[in-house]
Formats: C-alpha cells, structure tokens, sequence
C-alpha cells in the first residue's frame, strides 16, 4: 500500500519528475491510468533532453562556426606531437585538408622551417620543464604550396594529474600581412629619419650661412678669417675644452669668447668676465677665488669670487697675461682639478667653469722672461685662436664702417647716406693699431663732425699709414723692424697729448681708447710711457 501511495503521487506537486522514471513494483501489474500518466512524465523528460541536446547541438555548431570562421587555424597535436585537429581556417591558412594531415606529426609535414622546428621542440620542452602551459611565438611556416607565412602562436598544453603531456591545442594567426606593413613602416621611418637628419643638417648650413651674412650676430666681418675663426669656434664650444685667445688690442677676443659661450651648452649659465689687467694686483686673488669674512685686517663680509660665480658657466679671464706670478700656480689648480680655496678658508670649493682665456702679449715672450708659468701656458693653449688684426683683414673694413656709421647715426641723430670712396679708401689702408675699437672710436667721431649725409672724418686718419710702418703678423712682431708695441705707444701717446695727459673721465684717454682706467695705466706702465717731466 504504501508503495502504491507513492507510485499514485508521481508526478504530485513537490515531487521530482524522475520519480516517475522508477521501476514499477513488481507485487502488482500498473493500472491503466499510472501507465498513462507514466507515458505522459517520459514524454515530457523526453522533449527536455531533446531541447537540451538541440541546445547543446546549437552551441556546437555556434563554437564550430567561430572556430572555422575565426582568423585564426585552431590545430590539437596529442602527446606525440601527431595533428588531432585541423580546423577549416587551418586548411585555409596552410592549404592541407584535414584528411592529408590527420595523424601526422609536424615533421612529417613540410610545414615548419627547419631552424622553426628545432625552435617548438625546444619550446614545447621548455613549457614542459617550468610547468607553464601557454605561450606565445612567432613563426614562419610553409604553405602547401611552398610559400612561406609567418604565423603567430598561441600554445597550451593539457597535462593529466601527474604532470604528463596529454595533448597541445595551438591556435596560430597569420601576420604576413602585419609584418610586410611593419617592414614598410620601419623602412618609412628609417627614410624618414634620414630625411629629418638631411634637414637638420641643411638647416644647419642655411643658420650659418644667414649668421655669415648677418655677421654671427654682433660680430660683423665676412672675412675667410672670420669664418675660419667662427668655424673653429664653433668646432670646440660643444666641449670643456680651455680657449685661449690671442690677438692685439681691440681685434674683438672679448666679443669672440662671448660668442664662444653663447655657441656652447652653458648659453643659459652665467659668462662671468674679469679683466686681470684693470685689477690691481693684490685685489686679483679675492675678486677670483673669494674670502672668508675676516681673512684679512678690513674684511668685514665674506665675498663669493667670480669663480664661484661662474660655477656651471664659462669665466672669460681677458689679460691673463697680466696675472702675478704668486696667482698662476692657485689659477692652475683650478683649470686641473676644479678646485679652490677661499682667502681665509682651509676648504676646497668644487667647481665646473668652462675657462677661456685671452692675451694681447705674446705669452712664450713672458715665458722666457720668467713673467709666466709655463705648465699653465700648456694648460690654457690646448684649443689657441688667434684673432688677426683688422690690417689683416682689410675686407671687413668697409662692412664694419657702415654697421658703426649706421649705429651712431641712429645714436647721434645724424643722417648720413654716404661714404665717400675716398675715404673708405683710407679707412682701409689705415694700419689701426688699436683695431676694432680704433676703429669704432674713429667712426663715432666722424659721424659727430659729420653734418650734411656724407661722412666725414673728424681727424688725418693716415697717420700711420699701412705700407710705411705696421705690418702686423700673427705673432705680433711687425716685418718693418718697428714694433707693435711702438705702435701702440704711438697711439696711446697721442690720445693722452689730445687729453692733456688726463686718463680718467669723460674726457680722459682711457674713455678715447675705449679702455678701462686702470687697463690704460697697466699699458702705459708696460710701454713705459710718462707724463713729460714725472720721474
Ligand atoms: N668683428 C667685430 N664686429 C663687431 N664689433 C667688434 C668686432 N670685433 C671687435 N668689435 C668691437 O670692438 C671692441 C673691442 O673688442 P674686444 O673688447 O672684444 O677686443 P679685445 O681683443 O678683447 O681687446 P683687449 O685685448 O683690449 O681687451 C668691442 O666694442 C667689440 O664689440
């Protein structure tokens, strides 16, 4: 009884449908009914594994499709590396059918370059040894045609519970494509490249053609010794390397180490100038390396010298010629260590100064007088340029005249439109012992006395006239017999007479030579000029 309750409550409310899949007691034969509504319980299971089973065919084929229709060849080696799968878009990509590879093993495809062979081997055995079970390579494969793709694989391998291979499943997508592009874009970028090198380095040459011809900023002359000067510079600005400039007063060392400066990486960092000529001698040691509050009777603050100054810049020490003796050995350890100490401190201060040194004496001369260290000379003369003077240089002359006509005309309200060739003439064929800045001088006053809008010249300009006296060469002895040194004394001499011997001031000589007072006294003392009547 209790049996038939149960069979009678199939299918009940709460009850599992598979109860009424249970056999049927075998005491008593079913009644019509229970076989009936038994009939009516498989029928129901019956559709919903055919539903089930519909569903799982729909997935199937669904992952069949994508698998087929996927770029990618989805292809299943068991663990003897013989193919178990070859999917369509393998037959596709490869060009074998399923059927000629089935069973294979790779090597018995012509499938994979030899050295690629070699290469899955080594890395199905390394996936092996580290236990990892995916990776990634690239690959060139042939086709069954012979053509060669280059395919990108993505590997796995199934391993059972102890460790040992079961299958591989590997899928590979075919990036010929992709990589001939990548080719192409890399040979793109590499023309690209040379292109924008080839620019660079016209735009280069164009920069310093138009310099050339803008005169390189505030140096005006187009002279081959110009150039050959601006080209040198430009060839060791880049480096640390000391520059000494040598050349007579005036002929532009000063506006040449600026430029030196501006050409190198230090553009931004300071360009500290110290004229070691117009220091006087004992104040030369505190204005380069600083004291210490206190170092001496009268110090009462502690002073930061211009080589602490320059630090990361480029110190321009113009006349080093005039350095004293005592400073040269301290000025030495700075160019070869870096290093100093202040007046009144024991510690060393660590500097990076780029040094460029200038000179209007022949430094050798010193040398051999004992005015002048020789290891220091070797130090400073590592990258020497010599400045030629501007009766060397006759060329730019008239290029210099009419950039300084121009600048003080516009600074003394004058209008003049004219030089006259006569006077260009003489401009030229002056011996200008003083230069660049002779020459300046000259023109301001000329364009003073000037009053109509042709130029004249405010004094007998060939008074030292270039064929009778000063043939300057480079290593400033004259080939006349006279001296430069005369010269110079000549030219200084006559700017105190036009002064009345007066130095300082408005009108005093230095400002007439363009010099600083006490770089003029400095002169005068070398020359061995006195005022008339002074012991
Ligand atoms: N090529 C040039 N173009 C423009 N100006 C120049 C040129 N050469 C020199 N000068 C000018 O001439 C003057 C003297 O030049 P600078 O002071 O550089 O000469 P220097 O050789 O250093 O003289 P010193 O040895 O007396 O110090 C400066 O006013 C400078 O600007």
């Amino acid at each position: 009884m209790q049996k038939e309750a149960e069979i009678k409550g199939t299918g009940t409310q709460g009850q599992s449908p598979l109860s009424a899949l249970e056999p049927f007691s075998m005491n008593r034969k079913p009644t019509y009914e229970e076989l009936e509504k038994r009939v009516r319980v498989l029928e129901k299971e019956s559709l919903k594994y055919t539903q089930t089973e519909n569903r799982l065919n729909e997935t199937l084929q669904r992952l069949n499709f994508h698998i087929d229709n996927a770029p990618l060849a989805v292809v299943e080696f068991n663990n003897r590396f013989q193919i178990t799968y070859w999917s369509n878009q393998a037959e596709k990509i490869f060009g074998w059918n399923a059927e000629e590879v089935m069973g294979k093993r790779i090597d018995q495809l012509k499938w994979v370059y030899k050295d690629d062979m070699h290469h899955v081997a080594e890395l199905s055995a390394e996936m092996l040894a580290s236990r990892r079970t995916s990776n990634i390579h690239i690959n060139r494969n042939y086709r069954k045609d012979g053509s060669v793709i280059i395919c990108e694989w993505y590997n796995s391998v199934l391993l059972n519970s102890k460790g040992k291979l079961i299958s591989i499943q590997s899928m590979a997508r075919d990036v010929t494509e992709q990589h001939r592009l990548e080719a192409e874009l890399a040979k793109a970028f590499d023309e690209i490249k040379r292109l924008k090198d080839q620019l660079e380095a016209e735009n280069i040459y164009l920069r310093d053609e138009i310099k050339l011809k803008e005169g390189f900023g505030e140096i005006i002359g187009a002279s081959d010794v110009i150039k050959s000067t601006i080209h040198k510079i430009r060839q060791v600005a880049p480096s640390k390397t000391t520059v000494l400039f040598a050349g007579e007063t005036g002929t532009g060392k000063g506006i040449f180490a600026r430029f030196l400066h501006r050409e190198s990486d230090r553009r931004d960092r300071p360009f500290v100038n110290v004229n070691c000529a117009s220091l006087p001698a004992n104040l030369i040691e505190s204005e380069l390396f600083g004291r210490e509050k206190g170092a001496y009777t009268g110090s009462t603050a502690r002073q930061i010298g211009r080589f602490e100054l320059a630090n990361n810049g480029t110190i321009f020490l113009d006349e080093i010629g005039e350095v004293p003796m005592e400073l040269q050995a301290k000025l030495l350890k700075v160019i070869e260590e870096g290093e100093f100490e202040r007046i009144g401190s024991p510690h060393p201060i660590k500097v990076d100064v780029r040094i460029i040194a200038a000179t209007n004496r022949d430094l050798q001369e010193e040398i051999k007088k004992g005015r002048f260290r020789q290891d220091l000379y070797f130090r400073l003369n590592i990258f020497p340029i010599n400045i030629p003077p501007l009766r060397d240089r006759k060329g730019d002359i008239p290029l210099l005249v009419k950039a300084f006509v121009a600048k003080f005309s516009k600074s003394h309200n004058r209008d003049i439109k004219r030089i006259p060739a006569k006077i260009m003439e003489s401009l030229k064929n002056y011996a200008w012992p003083g230069n660049v800045r002779e020459l300046i001088n000259v023109m301001e006053r000329a364009v003073i006395v000037s009053e109509g809008s042709e130029l004249q010249l405010a004094e007998k300009i060939d008074a030292i006239p270039l064929d009778s006296s000063i043939r300057g060469d480079e290593s400033f002895s004259t080939g006349s017999g006279e001296t430069l040194a005369d010269a110079e004394r000549e030219h200084i001499l006559k700017a105190l007479q036009q002064t009345g011997w007066r130095i300082e001031g408005p009108r005093g000589a230095a400002q007439i030579l363009d010099l600083q007072p006490n770089t003029l006294r400095a002169r005068m003392k070398k020359l061995g000029i006195k005022r008339p009547g002074t012991p």
